[in-house]
């Protein structure tokens, strides 16, 4: 479904890009991991035709993206529902409203049919009773939730998130993902996550991507990744690993 080849991206005289290779299958989640500021951010801002690269493709059904105008690129964009980092959340409107914005943007609904998929899609993410709250009202979980919502009210075909879970607990966590498992199981999705929670992305994704040094160094199941012998991999998970255990432990300090 999505194949980048060879793609490089300098910022200036930083090289963050140099020369990504990965697929992504159809129906899978792919989770993206890498040091912070290893260029995750970037690359997922290619794959959504937010950024030109230097140099390569990226191959979304079989067309080159890096090469079609804009109005082409934009029907394309249609396919992918994004949730940033931080959510982007429109503060001066409700719950509703937010939910409603891409709707409202793309298709030319009722207002009956428009409420309808609004009442569904906060329903998925359990914020039924919300629709009227304005973001600020809201805790941080679920204001990603909200931007979940809002992310698949037109049903796309592929989601990418940039660190859905970051500064969340683990009980709103682990909502997130059984939200995102659910998106891929109920509605064929297929998923993009760019993610530092090492040990529960290992459970939840079918293929983790390593980013390292500008290129993806390694890209398997879980079982595989974590049996590989990759010092860079290595040090990443068990860094991350470490950062885990000791807030585990301090829970019960
Ligand atoms: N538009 C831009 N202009 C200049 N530099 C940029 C731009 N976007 C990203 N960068 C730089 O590219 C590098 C990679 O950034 P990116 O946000 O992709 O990292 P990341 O792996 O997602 O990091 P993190 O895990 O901390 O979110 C960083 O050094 C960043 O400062």
């Amino acid at each position: 479904m999505i194949k980048i080849e060879n793609l490089y991206k300098k910022f200036g005289k930083l090289e963050v890009l140099r020369g990504v290779n990965l697929t992504i299958n159809k129906g899978e989640i792919t989770a993206i991991i890498g040091k912070s500021g290893s260029g995750k951010t970037v690359l997922i801002k290619h794959v959504v035709g937010l950024l030109k690269p230097d140099k390569g493709h990226i191959f979304i059904d079989g067309i080159d993206i890096t090469k079609v105008d804009e109005k082409l690129l934009k029907k394309i964009r249609r396919k992918f529902g994004f949730l940033f980092q931080e959510s982007a959340l429109f503060d001066s409107l409700t719950v509703e409203e937010n939910v409603a914005f891409p709707l409202r943007e793309h298709l030319k609904l009722s207002e009956k049919k428009l409420r309808e998929i609004v009442r569904q899609k906060l329903e998925l993410v359990g914020l039924s009773e919300f629709g009227n709250k304005m973001p600020n009202e809201l805790s941080g979980g679920m204001k990603k939730r909200v931007g979940l919502a809002r992310a698949i009210a037109l049903e796309p075909e592929i989601l990418v998130y940039d660190e859905p879970t970051t500064g969340l607990d683990p009980i709103t966590t682990a909502s997130i993902y059984e939200l995102i498992l659910n998106m891929e199981k109920r509605l064929g999705v297929t998923s993009i996550i760019v993610t530092h929670d090492v040990p529960n992305i290992f459970a939840i994704a079918d293929k983790i991507a390593v980013l390292s040094s500008g290129k993806i160094i390694a890209c398997d199941t879980p079982e595989n990744i974590v049996k590989m012998e990759l010092p860079e991999l290595q040090e990443f998970i068990t860094v991350q690993m470490k950062k885990f255990q000791s807030k585990t432990a301090s829970l019960f300090q």
